[in-house]
């Protein structure tokens, strides 16, 4: 290469004390787990014969669930496993839909079992995930899976924490030692997420909508893991200079002109710059909460030849 065929980069101003931030990519790491996973999966179906099968339950008309599900019966064919999916209206009783699981639970054919969440007022969400048989429950959300999860066993592991851990071992190697501050205790992020980190032995603080001054703890991170659901609530001052932020929030807003886009829990434009590394939001968390949920049914599927 010659000094005239270079061209000049314009260069980026950064503020005195700003740190070059470097975003996780999700969309990466999910390929390859799910590159992994496709190899697994030819090679059960031929030492084997055996097709991981996932049945994907939905119930109602949430136009977010409705994206999710066909995102993960697409993602499901694409490595060679089989999905069959329910969708049922929203006027499906809890009765109705317990003697579904019943049924999936019954069936040799079907190796992971997962209804979709949100479920419609009237059914109770608990009751359902708690049917799904553990060896079938491949989003790790019944009482025997969280309760394995909680004592390091080996079990299957919420898809979201389970992504969020691997995008943190994949970025930093061992957690062993760090901070980690989990913002929100949702069974679905939160409460596994904890226990989780504190399994790679990580010093973990827990801030939930009843933490007096969650800013305050926010900042002594040196992981910090958001799940919230609020836009906007991480600001830089939350977060520890260098500090690595997993933003697993999913909001959808309007823009001035109309449009609507997805924004994290943490204020992106004021993350930049202040973190050592952050997930964006698409394209961070989202894409690894599909591979887990294929590493999960692909787990089941193995654990299924004992
Ligand atoms: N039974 C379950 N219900 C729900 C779960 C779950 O793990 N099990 N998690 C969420 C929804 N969810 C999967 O179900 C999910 C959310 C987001 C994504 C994702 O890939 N997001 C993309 C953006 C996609 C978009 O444009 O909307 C991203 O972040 O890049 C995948 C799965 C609640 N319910
Ligand atoms: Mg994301």
């Amino acid at each position: 290469m010659t000094r005239s065929n270079i061209i000049p980069v314009p260069a980026i101003p950064m503020q005195a004390g700003q740190i070059q931030t470097r975003l996780i990519d999700g969309k990466a790491h999910a390929a390859r787990l799910t590159a992994e996973i496709e190899l697994e999966v030819a090679q059960l179906a031929e030492k084997h014969g055996i097709v991981p099968g996932l049945a994907v339950v939905l119930v109602g008309n949430n136009p977010a669930s409705e994206v999710y599900v066909r995102s993960k019966i697409a993602h499901t064919e694409q490595v060679g496993m089989r999905s069959i999916a329910h969708i049922l209206p929203g006027s499906t009783t809890q009765q109705e839909l317990l003697s579904l699981v019943a049924d999936l639970n019954a069936d040799p054919t079907i190796h992971g079992v997962l209804v979709q969440l949100p479920l419609p007022r009237g059914i109770d969400a608990a009751l359902i995930t708690s049917a799904i048989d553990p060896a079938k429950d491949v989003d790790g959300l019944g009482p025997m899976n969280v309760g394995l999860t909680t004592l390091g066993l080996p079990g299957l592991v919420p898809c979201t924490p389970l992504g969020c851990l691997l995008l943190l071992r994949g970025e930093l190697g061992s957690l062993k030692g760090l901070h980690a501050v989990v913002v929100g205790k949702s069974n679905l992020v939160g409460r596994p997420m904890a226990q989780l980190l504190l399994q790679e032995e990580c010093t973990v603080t827990v801030c939930h909508v009843a933490t007096a001054d969650v800013g305050a703890l926010a900042c002594l991170a040196d992981i910090l893991v958001v799940a919230t659901g609020h836009k906007g609530l991480v600001r830089r001052e939350w977060i520890k200079p260098g500090a690595t932020v997993i933003d697993v929030g999913i909001n959808r807003v309007t823009t001035p002109e109309g449009r609507t886009r997805l924004v994290g829990d943490v204020v992106f434009d004021e993350a930049m710059g202040r973190a050592g590394r952050l997930t964006p939001v698409p394209g961070g968390v989202g894409p690894m909460t599909i591979a887990c949920l294929l590493r999960n049914t692909l787990t089941a599927a193995q654990r299924s030849l004992r």
